[in-house]
């Protein structure tokens, strides 16, 4: 098997005197369909932006492909093949779901040199500028790159279902809409390894079961590695094989959904007496 793709080892974060991650281990493998869950407050987004690089770790490393990107912004690590949604949905609200994904899919395809230093940030400088006069001048080689990058959009928006809404602005788009516009476009992105935050947040019932099985088709048929945050249990449980749960920043359990659903101390710090009842007795 070969190494993960994302890698958090000994990751520990502090704001003042609050330790808001402490010690956090993760392993995400091509395949992987893994939760994490924990009570508000628990730490979830903030070990996903300790892995996005939206936050640095206070200790540990974060490993992308084997590479160490403590240190890096988040659009190199995006570049490495991390992608990512947000809990509050952060789309171009005034943009078309259509450029809403080509956005994203042009961010990867431009030269975006990875790496931290002077170096990268000239070698970006200069490719944008050379992008810049392209598109100001309508070269050939500009036009066919806008063709495939629309082509690639309108692939990811009818994969996620939205190819109806291809021109409508995505502030016009139910919400269930827009949260699965999210993921279109961190897929733009050509992600290894998919970080989805509250993905079903908002949605009724329906969109929730809908999303199940869309997560699962993505994570087989883009071979990804998923990683949500969800406090639908029944989603959690439901669709990952793995699971680990936080509690004010302590990783206090990880396991298979019927494992960590019997652990004694998730169900104090989280699902409490009343989903125990919910399903019927006693762990
Ligand atoms: N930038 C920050 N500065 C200070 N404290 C922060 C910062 N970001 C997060 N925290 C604190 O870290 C702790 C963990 O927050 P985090 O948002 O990661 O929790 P969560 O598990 O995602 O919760 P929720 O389920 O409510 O989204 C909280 O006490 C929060 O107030």
């Amino acid at each position: 098997m070969s190494g993960p793709l994302l890698e958090a080892v000994g990751v520990s974060i502090q704001f003042g005197g609050l330790k808001a991650l402490s010690d956090f281990n993760l392993a995400i493998h091509k395949g992987d369909l893994q939760g994490l869950i924990g009570p508000n407050g628990a730490g979830k987004t903030t070990a996903f932006n300790v892995l996005t690089g939206v936050y640095q770790p206070t200790q540990g490393e974060v490993r992308v492909s084997g590479q160490r990107v403590n240190g890096w912004l988040p659009h190199q690590i995006n570049h490495l093949g991390l992608a990512r949604t947000f809990q509050n949905i952060r789309l171009f609200r005034a943009l078309t779901a259509l450029d809403n994904v080509k956005v994203a899919c042009r961010a990867q395809g431009a030269l975006n040199p990875e790496g931290v230093g002077l170096g990268a940030k000239f070698r970006g400088a200069m490719g944008n500028y050379r992008d810049w006069w392209r598109a100001m001048l309508l070269t050939p080689g500009f036009q066919a790159e806008e063709r495939e990058l629309t082509e690639q959009a309108e692939r990811l928006l009818e994969v996620m279902g939205l190819g109806h809404r291809r021109n409508e602005e995505a502030r016009n788009l139910p919400y269930g809409e827009q949260r699965r516009l999210e993921i279109a476009r961190a897929l733009g992105t050509r992600p290894k390894v998919l970080l989805l935050d509250e993905p079903a947040a908002g949605m009724n019932t329906r969109e929730k079961a809908d999303l199940m099985v869309l997560i699962r088709k993505l994570r087989d048929d883009f071979n990804l590695g998923i990683l949500v945050i969800e406090h639908d249990m029944k989603l959690v449980m439901g669709i990952c094989e793995k699971i680990t749960v936080l509690d004010h920043g302590e990783t206090i359990a990880r396991g298979a959904p019927a494992e960590v659903r019997s652990d004694r101390k998730v169900i104090e710090a989280y699902l409490g007496d009343s989903y125990l009842e919910s399903q019927g007795g006693a762990a």
